[in-house]
């Protein structure tokens, strides 16, 4: 199995709602969003997919969210669904898996607040 792994940031403001402490203030972030994919067969020129291709999908959902208050984006305005890292990387899973060409599988997507702290999201395999 092949895996690949792009990488795309965008800066946004937001804040975490039913938080106690100071990021329930409005307060802004640059996220990198780390997007994993794999795959089995590679194409004709030995890729799984271009580079190039994958950052474009990754670039056109992170573009929706660049520069904006996340709290009033869909589905971060809906009940429960804070801005938060996890939420993020859960958001950007199933956005790209529905764009991905079909023999490709999404892997896991990290989305990193700073460069301290993380979180992932992927579909975990019951063996
Ligand atoms: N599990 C999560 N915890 C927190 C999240 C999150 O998305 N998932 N988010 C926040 C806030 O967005 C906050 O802005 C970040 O918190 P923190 O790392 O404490 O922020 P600082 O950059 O100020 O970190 P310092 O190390 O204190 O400088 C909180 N928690
Ligand atoms: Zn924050």
């Amino acid at each position: 199995m092949y895996r690949l792994t792009v990488i795309k940031r965008f800066a946004a403001a937001h804040r975490l709602v039913n938080y106690q402490g100071q990021c329930a203030r409005l307060h802004g972030h640059t996220w990198t969003v780390e997007v994993s994919v794999g795959g089995e067969k590679l194409d004709s020129c030995g890729m799984l997919i271009d580079f190039r291709a994958l950052k474009e999908l990754v670039g056109k959902i992170v573009g929706e969210l660049d520069h904006s208050y996340l709290n009033d984006l869909h589905p971060f305005n809906e009940l429960n669904f804070n801005p938060t890292a996890e939420n993020l990387a859960r958001h950007i899973f199933y956005k790209l898996k529905s764009l991905l060409p079909p023999d490709l599988t999404m892997s896991e997507v990290r989305v990193w607040e700073s460069p301290d702290v993380c979180a992932s999201y992927r579909e975990d395999v019951i063996p």
